[in-house]
């Protein structure tokens, strides 16, 4: 038994604080290397404006944060967007960086609400991001990191994104004893 809200869970340099109903990663070793290689991307590209799109509780955010910023991050559910707002506040270095934002809301209207960023990270759900894809394709976003936890969505999405090629990939074992992967795609205009 504990008085404490939230379960802090320490993955690189990074503590993100956990709350019912929000997703977290399922293999948190894994998890901790897939946001240190998105890190070190974001880092060689230095985007002037991150837009993280079902950033749950903040992973990839925070991790952009550290390199690039400012950073917004848009997702449904209310409590995974508290606890990406308490580890921001915490984040090392908080002084010093750019702005980083949280906000409760629906990935496809916040790609279309007038704030464009250069790089647009996507982690979606195993349906992928469907109508989303067409608006990114579309959208100012020179750069866009794409983390797939299933390939065949993932491939629907690339279809309808003609305007936007695929420059670096790698494949993540967050899933290891069964057929199933993450993969982590950049993806440059
Ligand atoms: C695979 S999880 C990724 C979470 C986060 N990027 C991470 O690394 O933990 C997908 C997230 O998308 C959120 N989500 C689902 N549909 C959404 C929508 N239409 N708009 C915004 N977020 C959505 C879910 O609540 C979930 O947190």
């Amino acid at each position: 038994m504990t008085s404490d809200q939230t379960l802090p869970m320490r993955l690189n340099h990074i503590t993100l604080h956990l709350r019912p109903r929000s997703f977290f990663q399922t293999n948190t070793a894994v998890a901790a290397q897939l946001y240190r290689q998105a890190q070190q991307w974001i880092s060689e590209i230095q985007p002037t404006s991150v837009l993280d799109l079902f950033c749950g509780v903040g992973g990839f955010a925070l991790h952009a944060a550290t390199v690039a910023g400012p950073v917004r991050g848009v997702e449904l559910s209310e409590d995974a967007v508290a606890s990406a707002r308490l580890s921001a506040e915490q984040l090392p270095g908080r002084e010093s960086l750019g702005a980083i934002q949280f906000e409760a809301g629906d990935a496809t209207s916040a790609l279309d609400d007038g704030r464009p960023a250069d790089l647009v990270i996507v982690n979606p759900p195993r349906r992928g991001i469907g109508e989303l894809a067409a608006a990114l394709d579309r959208s100012s976003a020179t750069h866009v990191l794409y983390s797939s936890c299933n390939a065949t969505s993932l491939a629907a999405d690339l279809a309808r994104m003609p305007s936007l090629r695929v420059t670096r990939a790698r494949l993540f074992d967050m899933f290891p004893q069964t057929r199933h992967h993450e993969v982590l795609l950049l993806l440059e205009r």
